[in-house]
């Protein structure tokens, strides 16, 4: 433990501890076909992904006629969650290593959270669904601490340090938000290149970026030895 350099690893849901899109992307054709749009790919819909579903249907609409009105966007938006969480675990499966690496890092004496944009109660039944809620400390969703303070904002990378005990902790997460986020809290980050980008990867910013999470606990030694 003690010659572990973290204390506190956070992580990202969609895109970093799991490939979410394909149990997503039906949720937001769903939604777009009530609205009378065409279906998008779901190689687009990996790029709307990060901000919470509000942001990724708004971003959907647009990209297919534009944006509608308050009221037909609440419904939809409804319409898109009910469809994501009756499907939330048919396809949606853990990166490769993400299990083997977050027993890895528990074993060195970790403690990890999750923080994620989309909203706590479906952030949760997912982890259990896929038997990985055990790992974590703390979970924030969007929503948890209320939506103006989600991610960039730092507030819930914040809190799910505390509810760890604190310490020197991490952010690994795939999208600007993650980025943004954990340089508003003064922590480094590590980003996945397997996951959802919102802008071309190599514009991400983050401090070291990975490939596979047999890359994360290396990844981390070199963030500390680089004094980041
Ligand atoms: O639901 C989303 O759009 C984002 O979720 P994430 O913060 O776990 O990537
Ligand atoms: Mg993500």
């Amino acid at each position: 433990m003690a010659d572990f350099p973290f204390d506190i690893v956070l992580f990202d849901l969609d895109g970093t501890l799991v490939d979410s899109a394909r149990d997503l992307a039906p949720a937001v054709n769903h939604a777009l076909t009530i609205a009378g749009r065409r279906a998008v790919p779901e190689s687009m819909t990996r790029t709307f992904i990060g901000g919470g579903a509000k942001l990724m249907l708004q971003r959907a609409l647009e990209a297919t006629g534009g944006m509608v009105e308050d009221a037909e966007f609440a419904s939809l938006t409804e319409s898109l969650l009910d469809h994501y969480v009756e499907h939330i675990a048919d396809n949606t499966v853990p990166y490769p290593g993400c299990v083997a690496a977050l027993g890895q890092l528990r074993r060195q004496g970790c403690t990890l959270a999750v923080c994620t944009n989309k909203a706590e109660d479906a952030a949760r039944r997912l982890l259990a669904r896929l038997e990985m809620a055990d790992h974590f400390t703390a979970l924030y969703g969007g929503d948890t601490l209320g939506r103006e303070r989600s991610k960039p904002q730092p507030d819930m990378l914040h809190a799910a340090i505390s509810d760890c005990g604190d310490g020197r902790a991490v952010m690994i997460g795939d999208s600007t938000f993650d980025v943004g986020a954990a340089r508003n809290a003064g922590i480094p980050v590590v980003t996945c290149r397997f996951g959802y980008h919102d802008v071309p990867v190599a514009e991400l910013d983050g401090d070291i970026m990975i490939d596979h999470y047999d890359e994360l606990a290396q990844a981390l030694q070199t963030l500390d030895q680089a004094g980041i």
